[in-house]
């Protein structure tokens, strides 16, 4: 259950007193997600989420708040964030800075078709073009340097094999300059668990709290190695080929790109198989301690290692 800041219809009452979102009908704590606390807000306009952030500092947020925004503007299917009477995005509410969107359609899917993962790799290329006039920048806190470092913090906790395994990507990805693709706005992290899906259609792209600047190719390679993979770790050859052309229709790659491939995908997936590691065996104190399965993305790697093809047919010109 993720509601770490219990909010009460007394205490929200004033605040919707800020916004011109109608009254308070119902108030609901959503117990997916991890890392904020989410409520459905229901009033008599409609359905809203409100977001409590537990990590997050008011100053950290434009960055978030202002993409979303940005995006929203430009179409892309995303809850656009609903500014109070001070006409700002964000507020607070027991102590925590607070967001409030409204409630986008659609529900998280756990096994994506070949449809859905098409729909995901064609908005996803939508966002990457999307966000070229926005005009903030943030480096990416999970770079390749952070995989590094945070591999070498669990490596004491591993077996002799795993932890040569692991060194050896690490070392790989270090040998990478992944600065010369095309770069821009990433979501980071569009898992399934952070898109709602209607059907096939996209309900909305969800949780921009890792949004940052880096190689557009890395963030394709994030969203392919969640949304096909397979449970042994293998990736599924028609979804993938589904979400590369959907892709590419919008944003054909670029020749480095296609080189960069084969090893970007590895390095998507190290970026998860050490957070995930790191999460197992050093969980922050304070956070829920409930970690996703580390050797998930070890599985990942181990595939990709041993791959020949990679699906990707160049865009007809
Ligand atoms: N705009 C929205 N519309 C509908 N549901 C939403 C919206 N934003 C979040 N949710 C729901 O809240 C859940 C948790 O949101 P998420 O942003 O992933 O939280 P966390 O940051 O804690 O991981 C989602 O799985 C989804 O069910
Ligand atoms: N999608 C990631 C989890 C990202 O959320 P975090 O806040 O737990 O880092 C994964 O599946 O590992």
């Amino acid at each position: 259950m993720s509601v770490f800041t219990t909010v009460t219809p007394d205490d929200l009452a004033p605040f919707l007193k800020r916004y011109y979102i109608g009254q308070l009908v119902d108030l609901k704590g959503i117990a997916a997600g991890i890392t904020n606390t989410n409520y459905f807000v229901t009033t008599t306009h409609g359905r809203y989420v409100l977001t409590l952030f537990e990590a997050l500092q008011s100053s950290d947020l434009p960055y978030y708040v202002n993409l979303t925004a940005h995006l929203a503007h430009h179409g892309i299917a995303v809850a656009a964030p609903i500014a109070n009477i001070d006409d700002q995005y964000t507020d607070t509410l027991n102590g925590r800075p607070t967001l409030l969107v409204p409630c986008l359609p659609g529900t998280v899917v756990d096994e994506p078709n070949v449809a859905q993962c098409a729909q995901v790799g064609e908005m996803l290329a939508q966002m990457h073009l999307a966000s070229r006039s926005y005009p903030a920048h943030m480096p990416n806190p999970r770079g390749v340097q952070w995989w590094a470092d945070t591999a070498a913090e669990v490596m004491q906790y591993l077996d002799a094999d795993t932890a040569a395994r692991l060194q050896a990507e690490v070392d790989l990805q270090l040998r990478q300059d992944y600065t010369t693709l095309p770069q821009g706005v990433i979501h980071a992290d569009l898992f399934r668990d952070n898109v709602l899906l209607d059907g096939d259609r996209i309900g909305g792209f969800i949780d921009f709290y890792y949004a940052c600047n880096d190689a557009l190719l890395y963030d394709l390679a994030i969203a392919l190695n969640d949304w096909c993979r397979e449970e042994d770790g293998d990736i599924d050859r028609a979804r993938a080929e589904a979400m590369l052309q959907a892709y590419q229709s919008v944003r054909p790659l670029e020749t480095a790109e296609f080189a960069a491939w084969p090893v970007i995908l590895r390095g998507a997936a190290l970026r998860f198989w050490t957070s995930r590691l790191l999460d197992f065996y050093k969980p922050a104190t304070g956070e829920m301690t409930y970690a996703k399965d580390p050797t998930q993305y070890e599985r990942v790697i181990t595939h990709h290692a041993q791959r020949q093809d990679f699906w990707l047919t160049p865009a007809p010109v």
